[in-house]
Protein backbone atom coordinates (compact mmCIF):
# COMPACT_ATOMS: atom_id res chain seq x y z
CA UNK A 1 0.00 0.00 0.00
CA UNK A 2 1.08 3.61 -0.10
CA UNK A 3 0.12 7.26 0.34
CA UNK A 4 -1.05 9.00 -2.75
CA UNK A 5 -2.47 12.07 -1.59
CA UNK A 6 -1.62 14.05 1.53
CA UNK A 7 -3.94 16.64 3.35
CA UNK A 8 -3.37 18.38 6.33
CA UNK A 9 -5.65 21.20 7.31
CA UNK A 10 -3.98 23.34 10.09
CA UNK A 11 -1.79 20.77 11.32
CA UNK A 12 1.61 22.06 12.98
CA UNK A 13 2.80 24.53 10.57
CA UNK A 14 0.93 23.95 7.61
CA UNK A 15 -2.08 25.81 7.17
CA UNK A 16 -3.84 24.00 4.46
CA UNK A 17 -1.44 21.79 2.33
CA UNK A 18 -2.29 19.17 -0.72
CA UNK A 19 0.60 17.03 -1.50
CA UNK A 20 0.96 13.91 -4.20
CA UNK A 21 3.58 11.13 -3.62
CA UNK A 22 4.65 8.39 -5.63
CA UNK A 23 4.93 5.14 -4.56
CA UNK A 24 8.50 4.03 -4.24
CA UNK A 25 11.40 6.49 -2.19
CA UNK A 26 10.54 9.48 -1.43
CA UNK A 27 12.69 11.59 -0.05
CA UNK A 28 11.61 14.66 1.70
CA UNK A 29 13.81 17.30 2.48
CA UNK A 30 14.12 20.98 3.47
CA UNK A 31 16.85 22.94 6.38
CA UNK A 32 15.48 22.05 10.17
CA UNK A 33 12.50 23.72 11.67
CA UNK A 34 10.58 23.61 8.42
CA UNK A 35 7.77 20.87 8.79
CA UNK A 36 9.82 17.61 7.64
CA UNK A 37 8.92 15.77 10.56
CA UNK A 38 5.37 17.65 10.90
CA UNK A 39 4.35 15.35 7.92
CA UNK A 40 5.46 12.08 8.78
CA UNK A 41 3.86 12.69 12.18
CA UNK A 42 0.40 13.59 10.17
CA UNK A 43 1.05 10.54 8.33
CA UNK A 44 1.53 8.34 10.95
CA UNK A 45 -1.49 10.22 13.28
CA UNK A 46 -3.25 8.08 10.42
CA UNK A 47 -1.93 4.99 11.08
CA UNK A 48 -2.04 5.02 15.30
CA UNK A 49 -4.83 7.44 15.61
CA UNK A 50 -2.71 9.91 17.45
CA UNK A 51 0.89 11.59 17.02
CA UNK A 52 4.09 10.07 18.52
CA UNK A 53 5.13 13.28 19.93
CA UNK A 54 2.64 15.30 21.22
CA UNK A 55 -0.69 15.83 23.14
CA UNK A 56 -3.56 16.49 20.06
CA UNK A 57 -3.91 19.97 21.30
CA UNK A 58 -0.29 21.02 20.38
CA UNK A 59 -0.64 19.58 16.56
CA UNK A 60 -3.42 22.12 15.80
CA UNK A 61 -1.35 25.59 14.08
CA UNK A 62 -0.87 28.67 16.40
CA UNK A 63 -3.70 30.56 16.28
CA UNK A 64 -6.03 27.86 14.68
CA UNK A 65 -8.85 25.79 16.60
CA UNK A 66 -8.88 22.62 14.80
CA UNK A 67 -6.49 20.51 12.32
CA UNK A 68 -7.92 18.07 9.79
CA UNK A 69 -5.40 15.00 8.32
CA UNK A 70 -7.12 13.89 5.01
CA UNK A 71 -4.87 10.50 3.07
CA UNK A 72 -5.72 8.45 0.07
CA UNK A 73 -4.06 5.48 -0.04
CA UNK A 74 -3.99 2.80 -3.10
CA UNK A 75 -3.94 -0.78 -1.44
CA UNK A 76 -3.74 -3.58 -4.09
CA UNK A 77 -4.98 -1.07 -6.80
CA UNK A 78 -8.35 -0.25 -4.70
CA UNK A 79 -8.34 3.74 -3.41
CA UNK A 80 -9.37 4.22 0.11
CA UNK A 81 -10.00 7.62 1.29
CA UNK A 82 -9.22 8.51 5.65
CA UNK A 83 -10.06 11.80 7.25
CA UNK A 84 -9.34 13.04 10.79
CA UNK A 85 -10.30 15.86 12.30
CA UNK A 86 -9.23 17.90 15.90
CA UNK A 87 -10.79 20.54 18.00
CA UNK A 88 -11.28 21.12 21.34
CA UNK A 89 -14.85 18.78 21.29
CA UNK A 90 -12.97 15.76 20.16
CA UNK A 91 -12.12 13.90 16.80
CA UNK A 92 -14.28 12.82 13.49
CA UNK A 93 -13.05 9.57 11.95
CA UNK A 94 -14.11 9.10 8.40
CA UNK A 95 -13.40 6.40 6.26
CA UNK A 96 -13.84 6.55 2.52
CA UNK A 97 -16.37 9.84 3.21
CA UNK A 98 -18.57 7.17 6.21
CA UNK A 99 -18.21 8.62 9.66
CA UNK A 100 -16.62 5.92 12.01
CA UNK A 101 -17.45 5.60 15.67
CA UNK A 102 -13.82 5.64 16.48
CA UNK A 103 -10.07 5.07 15.22
CA UNK A 104 -10.40 1.14 15.54
CA UNK A 105 -12.75 1.14 12.39
CA UNK A 106 -9.60 3.39 10.51
CA UNK A 107 -6.98 0.87 11.89
CA UNK A 108 -5.02 -0.99 9.31
CA UNK A 109 -6.66 0.93 6.90
CA UNK A 110 -3.00 2.14 6.57
CA UNK A 111 -0.15 0.14 7.97
CA UNK A 112 2.80 1.90 8.91
CA UNK A 113 6.48 1.64 10.63
CA UNK A 114 7.97 4.37 11.87
CA UNK A 115 12.01 5.45 12.95
CA UNK A 116 12.70 8.76 14.85
CA UNK A 117 16.45 9.14 16.05
CA UNK A 118 14.94 10.31 19.36
CA UNK A 119 13.01 7.08 19.74
CA UNK A 120 15.82 4.72 21.08
CA UNK A 121 16.63 6.85 24.11
CA UNK A 122 12.67 6.53 25.10
CA UNK A 123 12.69 2.77 24.16
CA UNK A 124 15.18 1.67 25.62
CA UNK A 125 14.38 3.79 28.57
CA UNK A 126 11.31 2.45 30.18
CA UNK A 127 9.75 -1.30 30.12
CA UNK A 128 5.84 1.28 29.65
CA UNK A 129 7.55 2.61 26.56
CA UNK A 130 8.73 -0.90 24.69
CA UNK A 131 5.57 -1.88 25.47
CA UNK A 132 3.26 0.73 24.01
CA UNK A 133 5.88 0.17 20.99
CA UNK A 134 5.00 -3.30 20.51
CA UNK A 135 1.44 -3.08 21.43
CA UNK A 136 0.66 -0.29 18.41
CA UNK A 137 2.07 -2.70 16.12
CA UNK A 138 0.20 -5.47 17.36
CA UNK A 139 -2.86 -3.29 17.29
CA UNK A 140 -2.03 -2.64 13.58
CA UNK A 141 -2.10 -6.83 12.66
CA UNK A 142 -4.78 -7.99 14.64
CA UNK A 143 -7.80 -6.87 15.34
CA UNK A 144 -8.16 -9.49 18.31
CA UNK A 145 -4.99 -8.34 19.99
CA UNK A 146 -6.84 -4.88 20.52
CA UNK A 147 -9.87 -6.16 21.46
CA UNK A 148 -8.38 -7.72 23.82
CA UNK A 149 -5.91 -5.17 24.82
CA UNK A 150 -8.98 -2.52 25.18
CA UNK A 151 -11.30 -5.13 27.43
CA UNK A 152 -7.96 -5.98 29.66
CA UNK A 153 -7.57 -2.31 30.39
CA UNK A 154 -11.07 -1.60 31.04
CA UNK A 155 -10.83 -4.25 33.57
CA UNK A 156 -7.62 -3.70 35.02
CA UNK A 157 -9.49 0.35 35.54
CA UNK A 158 -11.69 -1.54 37.57
CA UNK A 159 -9.80 -3.63 39.44
CA UNK A 160 -7.16 -0.28 40.35
CA UNK A 161 -10.65 1.34 41.56
CA UNK A 162 -12.37 -1.28 44.04
CA UNK A 163 -8.62 -1.97 45.15
CA UNK A 164 -8.47 1.63 46.09
CA UNK A 165 -12.12 1.18 48.09
CA UNK A 166 -12.38 -0.20 51.55
CA UNK A 167 -14.03 -3.28 52.35
CA UNK A 168 -13.61 -4.88 48.77
CA UNK A 169 -13.76 -8.31 49.28
CA UNK A 170 -11.83 -11.11 47.83
CA UNK A 171 -14.74 -12.47 46.12
CA UNK A 172 -15.62 -9.09 44.13
CA UNK A 173 -11.74 -9.02 43.04
CA UNK A 174 -11.84 -13.06 42.39
CA UNK A 175 -14.29 -12.03 39.56
CA UNK A 176 -12.08 -9.64 37.88
CA UNK A 177 -8.75 -11.22 38.06
CA UNK A 178 -10.55 -13.84 36.40
CA UNK A 179 -11.51 -11.79 33.57
CA UNK A 180 -8.07 -10.42 33.33
CA UNK A 181 -6.52 -13.50 33.15
CA UNK A 182 -8.68 -14.19 30.58
CA UNK A 183 -7.86 -11.09 28.16
CA UNK A 184 -4.13 -11.25 30.00
CA UNK A 185 -3.58 -14.76 28.61
CA UNK A 186 -4.13 -13.90 25.23
CA UNK A 187 -2.34 -10.76 25.09
CA UNK A 188 0.66 -12.52 26.36
CA UNK A 189 0.12 -15.37 24.02
CA UNK A 190 0.22 -12.87 20.63
CA UNK A 191 3.20 -10.73 22.08
CA UNK A 192 5.22 -14.12 22.71
CA UNK A 193 4.62 -15.07 19.40
CA UNK A 194 5.10 -12.02 17.39
CA UNK A 195 8.02 -11.35 19.63
CA UNK A 196 9.72 -15.03 18.41
CA UNK A 197 8.86 -14.49 14.82
CA UNK A 198 9.86 -10.37 15.67
CA UNK A 199 13.28 -12.00 16.51
CA UNK A 200 13.68 -14.51 14.19
CA UNK A 201 13.07 -12.28 10.88
CA UNK A 202 15.74 -9.28 12.76
CA UNK A 203 18.19 -11.96 13.12
CA UNK A 204 17.79 -12.65 9.47
CA UNK A 205 17.77 -8.91 8.37
CA UNK A 206 21.35 -8.37 10.40
CA UNK A 207 22.65 -11.29 8.88
CA UNK A 208 21.56 -9.74 4.99
CA UNK A 209 22.27 -6.22 5.90
CA UNK A 210 25.52 -6.18 7.90
CA UNK A 211 24.19 -3.99 10.01
CA UNK A 212 25.99 -5.06 13.63
CA UNK A 213 28.31 -7.92 14.76
CA UNK A 214 27.13 -10.79 16.68
CA UNK A 215 23.65 -12.26 18.41
CA UNK A 216 20.90 -10.48 18.87
CA UNK A 217 18.23 -11.66 20.99
CA UNK A 218 14.50 -10.63 22.42
CA UNK A 219 14.17 -11.75 26.22
CA UNK A 220 10.14 -11.42 26.78
CA UNK A 221 9.26 -11.49 30.23
CA UNK A 222 5.66 -12.28 30.79
CA UNK A 223 3.87 -11.03 33.92
CA UNK A 224 1.44 -13.93 33.69
CA UNK A 225 1.02 -17.00 32.00
CA UNK A 226 -0.17 -18.39 28.68
CA UNK A 227 -3.27 -20.10 29.61
CA UNK A 228 -6.61 -18.84 31.44
CA UNK A 229 -7.01 -21.05 34.00
CA UNK A 230 -3.19 -21.17 35.92
CA UNK A 231 -3.02 -17.19 34.91
CA UNK A 232 -5.94 -16.91 37.01
CA UNK A 233 -4.57 -19.27 39.73
CA UNK A 234 -1.24 -17.12 39.73
CA UNK A 235 -2.61 -13.57 40.30
CA UNK A 236 -4.98 -15.08 42.86
CA UNK A 237 -1.61 -16.27 44.35
CA UNK A 238 -0.47 -12.65 44.64
CA UNK A 239 -3.82 -10.97 45.83
CA UNK A 240 -2.75 -10.26 49.28
CA UNK A 241 0.13 -8.45 47.72
CA UNK A 242 -1.97 -6.03 45.48
CA UNK A 243 -4.78 -5.90 48.28
CA UNK A 244 -1.60 -4.21 50.46
CA UNK A 245 -0.44 -1.96 47.93
CA UNK A 246 -4.07 -0.96 46.43
CA UNK A 247 -2.44 -1.16 43.18
CA UNK A 248 -2.58 -4.46 40.39
CA UNK A 249 0.34 -5.14 40.30
CA UNK A 250 0.42 -8.38 38.10
CA UNK A 251 -0.77 -8.78 34.87
CA UNK A 252 0.68 -7.87 30.94
CA UNK A 253 0.15 -4.51 31.76
CA UNK A 254 3.78 -4.59 33.68
CA UNK A 255 5.73 -6.70 30.73
CA UNK A 256 8.58 -6.25 29.74
CA UNK A 257 11.11 -7.43 26.67
CA UNK A 258 14.82 -6.69 26.54
CA UNK A 259 17.01 -6.99 23.67
CA UNK A 260 20.56 -8.75 24.29
CA UNK A 261 23.41 -8.42 22.04
CA UNK A 262 25.96 -11.16 22.24
CA UNK A 263 24.24 -12.08 25.65
CA UNK A 264 24.97 -8.56 26.68
CA UNK A 265 21.37 -6.19 28.23
CA UNK A 266 21.75 -3.64 25.27
CA UNK A 267 20.06 -1.14 27.79
CA UNK A 268 22.84 -1.11 30.10
CA UNK A 269 26.06 -1.98 27.75
CA UNK A 270 24.65 -0.94 24.30
CA UNK A 271 26.38 1.89 22.77
CA UNK A 272 24.09 4.50 20.85
CA UNK A 273 25.05 3.03 17.40
CA UNK A 274 24.05 -0.27 18.74
CA UNK A 275 20.55 0.70 20.31
CA UNK A 276 19.86 2.74 17.54
CA UNK A 277 20.84 -0.16 14.95
CA UNK A 278 18.94 -2.49 16.96
CA UNK A 279 15.60 -0.73 17.15
CA UNK A 280 15.98 0.03 13.37
CA UNK A 281 16.09 -3.52 12.78
CA UNK A 282 13.44 -4.44 15.15
CA UNK A 283 11.12 -1.56 13.26
CA UNK A 284 12.17 -3.20 9.80
CA UNK A 285 11.32 -7.15 11.17
CA UNK A 286 7.96 -5.32 12.08
CA UNK A 287 7.59 -4.27 8.06
CA UNK A 288 8.73 -7.41 7.03
CA UNK A 289 6.40 -9.33 9.39
CA UNK A 290 3.44 -7.34 7.95
CA UNK A 291 4.84 -8.24 4.43
CA UNK A 292 5.12 -12.12 5.10
CA UNK A 293 2.05 -13.15 7.48
CA UNK A 294 -0.51 -10.69 6.59
CA UNK A 295 0.74 -9.97 2.62
CA UNK A 296 0.65 -6.27 3.09
CA UNK A 297 3.40 -4.24 2.71
CA UNK A 298 3.65 -0.99 4.75
CA UNK A 299 4.76 2.66 4.46
CA UNK A 300 8.44 3.15 6.01
CA UNK A 301 8.27 6.57 7.59
CA UNK A 302 12.36 6.80 8.36
CA UNK A 303 12.71 10.44 10.30
CA UNK A 304 16.56 12.00 9.42
CA UNK A 305 17.77 8.47 8.79
CA UNK A 306 20.81 8.91 7.08
CA UNK A 307 22.40 11.69 9.79
CA UNK A 308 22.21 8.15 12.10
CA UNK A 309 24.24 5.38 10.08
CA UNK A 310 27.65 5.38 8.38
CA UNK A 311 27.76 5.55 5.03
CA UNK A 312 28.31 1.59 4.57
CA UNK A 313 25.10 0.80 6.61
CA UNK A 314 23.30 3.30 4.46
CA UNK A 315 24.15 1.77 1.29
CA UNK A 316 22.80 -2.07 2.63
CA UNK A 317 19.37 0.06 3.59
CA UNK A 318 19.15 1.49 0.06
CA UNK A 319 19.04 -1.73 -1.54
CA UNK A 320 16.38 -3.31 1.16
CA UNK A 321 13.89 -1.05 1.43
CA UNK A 322 11.18 -1.61 -1.49
CA UNK A 323 11.79 -5.27 -0.84
CA UNK A 324 9.37 -5.11 2.23
CA UNK A 325 7.30 -1.59 1.34
CA UNK A 326 5.42 -0.24 -1.47
CA UNK A 327 6.56 3.37 -0.60
CA UNK A 328 9.54 4.96 1.80
CA UNK A 329 9.19 8.18 3.08
CA UNK A 330 13.12 9.39 4.16
CA UNK A 331 13.62 12.54 5.62
CA UNK A 332 16.66 14.46 5.50
CA UNK A 333 18.49 18.12 5.33
CA UNK A 334 20.73 17.52 2.44
CA UNK A 335 18.94 16.13 -0.41
CA UNK A 336 22.02 14.01 -1.48
CA UNK A 337 21.60 11.85 0.86
CA UNK A 338 19.24 9.61 -0.34
CA UNK A 339 20.38 7.74 -3.96
CA UNK A 340 17.95 6.64 -6.66
CA UNK A 341 14.80 8.25 -4.94
CA UNK A 342 11.48 7.75 -7.17
CA UNK A 343 10.23 11.85 -5.58
CA UNK A 344 11.84 14.25 -4.23
CA UNK A 345 9.92 16.84 -2.08
CA UNK A 346 10.80 20.46 -0.71
CA UNK A 347 9.77 21.49 2.47
CA UNK A 348 10.19 25.52 3.00
CA UNK A 349 8.39 27.28 6.23
CA UNK A 350 5.39 24.71 6.75
CA UNK A 351 4.99 24.48 2.29
CA UNK A 352 5.25 21.99 0.06
CA UNK A 353 7.17 23.58 -2.98
N1 LIG B 1 1.17 23.79 16.58
C1 LIG B 1 2.05 24.37 15.76
N2 LIG B 1 1.67 25.44 15.01
C2 LIG B 1 2.55 26.04 14.17
N3 LIG B 1 3.83 25.65 14.01
C3 LIG B 1 4.25 24.59 14.74
C4 LIG B 1 3.38 23.90 15.63
N4 LIG B 1 4.09 22.88 16.20
C5 LIG B 1 5.33 22.95 15.69
N5 LIG B 1 5.43 23.97 14.80
C6 LIG B 1 6.61 24.37 14.01
O1 LIG B 1 7.04 23.27 13.21
C7 LIG B 1 8.44 23.42 13.00
C8 LIG B 1 9.14 22.12 13.25
O2 LIG B 1 8.78 21.20 12.28
P1 LIG B 1 9.48 19.80 12.17
O3 LIG B 1 9.63 19.18 13.51
O4 LIG B 1 8.72 19.06 11.14
O5 LIG B 1 10.90 20.20 11.63
P2 LIG B 1 11.90 19.43 10.66
O6 LIG B 1 11.77 20.01 9.29
O7 LIG B 1 11.74 17.97 10.80
O8 LIG B 1 13.28 19.91 11.26
P3 LIG B 1 14.63 19.17 11.71
O9 LIG B 1 15.41 18.96 10.46
O10 LIG B 1 15.24 20.21 12.58
O11 LIG B 1 14.25 17.92 12.44
C9 LIG B 1 8.95 24.47 13.95
O12 LIG B 1 9.23 25.64 13.20
C10 LIG B 1 7.79 24.69 14.89
O13 LIG B 1 7.71 26.00 15.37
Amino acid sequence: MFVSRLQLVNFRNYQNQLVSFSPGKVLIYGANGQGKTNLLEAIYYLVIGKSFRGKDSSLIRFGAESFFLGAKITKDGQKITLGIEYSGKGKIFTKNGQKQKGFSYLLGSLKGVLFTPDEPVNFFGSPTNRRKSLDLFLAQTSKTYLLNLIYYNKVLANKNALLKQPGTTENIIDAWDYKLAEYGAEIIKEREKSLRVLNELLTELNDELKFLLGKITIDYKPQGTLEKESFYRFLKQRQGEERIKKFALFGPHRDDFRFYLNDKDLKVFGSQGQKKGVLLLFKLAQAVYMTKILGEKPVLLLDDLYSEFDSEKRRALEGFFLNFSEQVLITATDPGDLKNYDQAVLINDGLVL
